[in-house]
């Protein structure tokens, strides 16, 4: 069985099973600060879409010297505008950096990135790191991670959970795994952009953290939307379910942000609904890849698929619910 030690007054958790080992810590630690020299003087961001803007804000402001890459420039411009460096490839931000972040669409953009012809491993050598905060599935992390190695560098994978308000607060949780003393050259940048990090042993078990986080997130959208379109059809206000649901059991953070905006078909974009599939797919992928049945998930992929065709990609994930409101053809 796994032992567990709790320090509450430095707040730092730490668990140690016998395998694979594991910890969590949580921000403002005094026992995993690494020393000041140990920190990364430079530090790259490539990928400024909903959840890399806020991150890498949060490291301008907090006095970095960050330097930005993104395929669309005109996104760079804000930061720059901060405080933030410019330059044109993740090749040359890498070369130019000691510790390089990547918040990618996909494993395809993610790979891409790291590994395509001005990718960021191109920019790598020893002593520098790469940082993927995308979500991605465990064999492209895998391949990343590789190519990265090889180049003398560190890699850590480090999906996050936690949204855009979250991003923008600095209060995100960090799913690590890779090279340990990656993890620890990185912990107080991580703490600048979260609220914790937990550090998962090998490569891939970042993201198929991230990926189960998410397939049990996408279901249970999936359910609440059936939920407040069938007490609508049967005559309910809505509201009063999402407000009986916020004081029972089943009450959930998500339910009682999102719920509100759901009843008015509002779906303001936090976590694009294209992503949420994306994810139902690869933690698909992963169950299949351990002969896994998820059925629940399964079927909620369905009806993403169904939201993404009826145009709805780029809105919040909550907008699955208009995907239960199509009149079939008679
Ligand atoms: N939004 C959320 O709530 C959360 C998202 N995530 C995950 O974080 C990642 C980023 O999410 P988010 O910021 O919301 O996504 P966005 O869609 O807002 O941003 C995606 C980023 O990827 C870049 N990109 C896409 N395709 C390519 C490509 N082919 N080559 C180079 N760059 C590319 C985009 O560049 P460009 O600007 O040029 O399009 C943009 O910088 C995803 O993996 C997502 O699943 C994780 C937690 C929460
Ligand atoms: O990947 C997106 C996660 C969104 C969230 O955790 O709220």
């Amino acid at each position: 069985m796994a032992m567990c030690s709790t320090q509450l007054n430095s707040q730092f958790l730490s668990f140690f099973p016998a395998k694979p080992r594991f910890f969590v810590s949580i921000k403002a630690t005094s026992a995993s600060t690494p020393k000041d020299d140990d920190i990364p003087a430079s530090i790259g961001f490539l990928g400024l879409g909903i959840m890399g803007t806020p991150m890498a804000q949060n490291l301008i402001k907090a006095g970095r010297d960050v330097t930005v890459w993104n395929r669309t420039k005109s996104k760079c411009e804000p930061l720059i505008s901060l405080g933030a460096k410019y330059k044109s490839s993740p090749e040359e931000v890498a070369a130019s950096c000691d510790v390089t972040f990547a918040m990618l669409a996909d494993p395809e953009s993610a790979l891409d990135v790291a590994c395509g012809k001005y990718g960021a491993a191109k920019g790598m050598s020893p002593g520098k790191g790469y940082v993927d905060v995308s979500t991605v599935d465990g064999e492209t992390s895998k391949l990343i991670c590789e190519q990265i190695r090889a180049t003398g560098a560190h890699f850590l994978e480090a999906p996050v959970s936690g949204s855009k308000k979250p991003a923008e607060d600095g209060q995100l949780i960090f799913l690590t795994a890779g090279d340990e003393v990656l993890y620890e050259k990185v912990a107080s940048l991580l703490d600048i952009m979260g609220k914790s990090r937990f550090y998962l042993g090998e490569v891939g078990n970042g993201a198929a953290m991230k990926l189960v986080v998410n397939m049990v997130m996408g279901s249970m959208m999936a359910s609440f939307s059936e939920g407040l379109v069938l007490s609508e059809k049967v005559g309910l206000d809505p509201s009063v379910l999402v407000e009986v649901i916020s004081q029972g059991a089943i009450s959930a953070p998500m339910y009682a942000l999102k719920g509100p905006s759901m009843v008015k078909s509002s779906y303001p974009t936090a976590f694009p609904l294209k992503h949420q599939q994306k994810d139902l797919r690869l933690a698909l992928g992963l169950a299949e890849s351990v002969s896994q049945p998820i059925p629940i998930a399964a079927a909620t992929n369905e009806l993403y698929k169904v939201a993404k065709s009826h145009g709805l990609s780029d809105q919040d994930f909550s907008a699955v619910i208009e995907a239960l409101k199509v009149k079939l053809q008679q």
